[in-house]
């Protein structure tokens, strides 16, 4: 069980609420009055990724402060009662074992006083065969020929991280195989994808933890159909479809052969399932032993966590920091910002990832919440961010701390195309820490030949504040074992800010309601009869539907 602290009583809040309160931090001086600065307030996990959180509004006194919390709501024993399959997740009453998933030391793990190590390395091992079967050519199509296209459906953890790591480490892809994800409801996006593939050569991982959500269902059986109408035999289907689940019955029930369902568990959740076997697409796509390597990169970060000081422990640095904005300077929001175009879905995925997890307004002694949760995250590849919305963080009214990641090597060094990525990505921080100050806008416009009295009204538009807070996180090259560090990176730092909210980071009933009243109004939609049981906005919807339908 864990305990349950209102952080807002701690005496470490008490004493961050004065500090805060009675300093404005400034960067500028900050830097200037501590050259070591930076190294003081970066750390490395190992030869491949760092952070350098320097730019951020904290002192020391800020740092120690926000470790006090952290050892005030007791972060530690969450920690070991995750890592030693305690049910965390106590409002379904499941352990949370994401990290035994990768857990390449195989030292034991109990749930319910049962190692699950045995259970997990043999689906690993199935999975390994069926890779080596579908990439050696050995599995054929109801034609006999081999498998060229993977088609994942499944939606939100089923979808997101797969898609989201393959894409990531599209350099490592295996020669002859595509991927292709469908997770919308929306007909557009089976119907679109369906076009692209052959049903001779097709396999469908149907990937759903409870083999019951309506989207992934609904494009199963589309998915399905189509197959059949053109192998026509069922048999067929045995060839073509596997499952990835914890929900065996409904498995054999739609018709795939238990053979061909990789299976995983109640203590994996939905959003940090990517290392189970709802990895499979990636496993396929990239190959099984980078998959395998993805999974060492997660346990070298899983390591760290468990066994490092606060103070030199990355996700507790970033979770403290981003309490830090959350909570005291109001921020609302947080930006991932990847200078690397493969990890386009990174935001993305940790949208679902941190949002999912602390959007909560419930502690866990089941109170309403009156201090602020989890932060709205958001974001985009660099440098397109740039030619976006940088404007609003640069110059906006609102405080937005953001992530910038970056791969010290491409994988593709084409040209001069690298230095110009990485010279944005160092000029960003910069920009964003010291801005441009009045003095200095006035002296520019001297420089180019102007006098101040031209110039004057222009002069406030083109001043930068600065001291806006960021992370640097650079990284050797964005290898799977670096990939997996980053994601259980992500992963550690909301669960460490789940524990000291007070909030349980692992059940998501909020997306509930909206799937109720959806399966109520589906039957409604039939028939041409106006709807009346809804509010009035809700049934003026809906008939306009039908009158236009
Ligand atoms: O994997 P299945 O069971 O299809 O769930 C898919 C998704 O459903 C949503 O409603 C959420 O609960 C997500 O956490 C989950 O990842």
């Amino acid at each position: 069980m864990l305990n349950t602290v209102n952080p807002t009583e701690t005496q470490a809040w008490q004493k961050l609420q004065a500090h805060f309160e009675q300093n404005n931090i400034s960067l500028a001086q900050e830097f200037a009055q501590n050259p070591d600065r930076f190294k003081q307030l970066s750390c490395q996990l190992n030869d491949e990724l760092l952070l350098d959180y320097s730019k951020n509004l904290v002192t020391s006194e800020t740092l120690a402060l926000l470790n006090e919390l952290a050892h005030e709501v007791d972060l530690k024993s969450a920690i070991h009662a995750m890592f030693n399959g305690d049910k965390i997740n106590q409002t379904e009453n499941r352990a949370v074992l994401h990290v035994a998933l990768r857990n390449r030391s195989n030292s034991e793990i109990k749930v319910d006083g049962k190692d699950v190590m045995p259970e997990i390395n043999a689906v690993l091992a199935k999975m390994q065969a069926f890779c080596h079967k579908i990439h050696s050519g050995e599995w054929l199509g109801y034609t006999g020929k081999p498998i060229t296209d993977i088609v994942n459906i499944g939606i939100g953890g089923s979808d997101l991280g797969p898609y989201m790591v393959t894409e990531a480490l599209n350099a490592y892809k295996v020669e002859g195989i595509n991927a292709h994800f469908v997770s919308n409801v929306d007909g557009t996006h089976i119907t679109e994808t369906l076009k692209k593939v052959n049903p001779e050569t097709t396999l469908f991982l149907i990937a759903s933890k409870t083999f019951t959500t309506q989207e992934t269902m609904t494009n199963a059986h589309s998915a399905r159909d189509w197959f059949l109408a053109a192998a026509k035999q069922p048999e067929f289907v045995a060839k073509h479809f596997a499952a990835l689940s914890t929900n065996a019955k409904s498995v054999a029930e739609f018709g795939i052969d238990t053979d061909n369902m990789f299976e995983f568990w109640d203590w994996v959740g939905g959003r940090y399932s990517l290392w189970s076997a709802i990895g499979l697409s990636i496993a396929l796509t990239i190959g099984y032993d980078n998959f395998e390597q993805l999974l060492d990169g997660a346990h070298e970060m899983d390591q760290h966590f468990l066994n490092t000081d606060f103070e030199q422990n990355i996700p507790v640095i970033l979770a403290l920091l981003g309490v830090w904005y959350n909570n005291f300077y109001g921020a609302e929001s947080e930006a991932i910002l990847p200078y690397d175009q493969y990890m386009h879905r990174f935001a993305a995925y940790f949208q679902q990832g941190n949002m999912e997890s602390n959007g909560k307004n419930c502690d866990r002694a089941g109170n309403p919440i009156d201090y602020q949760t989890g932060p709205i995250i958001w974001g985009e590849p660099g440098t397109n961010g740039q030619h976006a919305f940088y404007q609003l963080i640069h110059q906006g009214t609102k405080l937005i701390p953001c992530d910038f990641i970056a791969p010290a090597q491409s994988h593709n060094p084409a040209g001069d195309h690298h230095v110009k990525l990485l010279s944005n990505f160092f000029a960003q921080t910069e920009a964003l820490a010291f801005g441009k100050s009045q003095a200095q806008v006035e002296a520019e416009f001297i420089a180019a030949g102007k006098s101040l009295d031209e110039v004057t009204h222009l002069v406030p538009f083109k001043v930068f504040e600065g001291n806006k807070p960021t992370n640097s996180i650079m990284v050797k090259k964005v290898t799977p074992s670096v990939l997996g560090q980053l994601i259980a990176m992500y992963e550690h730092k909301i669960f460490v800010q789940g524990i000291i909210w007070n909030v349980f980071s692992f059940d998501q009933w909020g997306v509930e309601l909206g799937k109720q009243l959806a399966s109520q109004i589906l039957p409604e939609l039939q028939g041409d009869e106006s709807v009346s049981a809804h509010d009035a906005s809700t049934n003026g919807l809906i008939n306009c539907f039908k009158a236009w339908r």
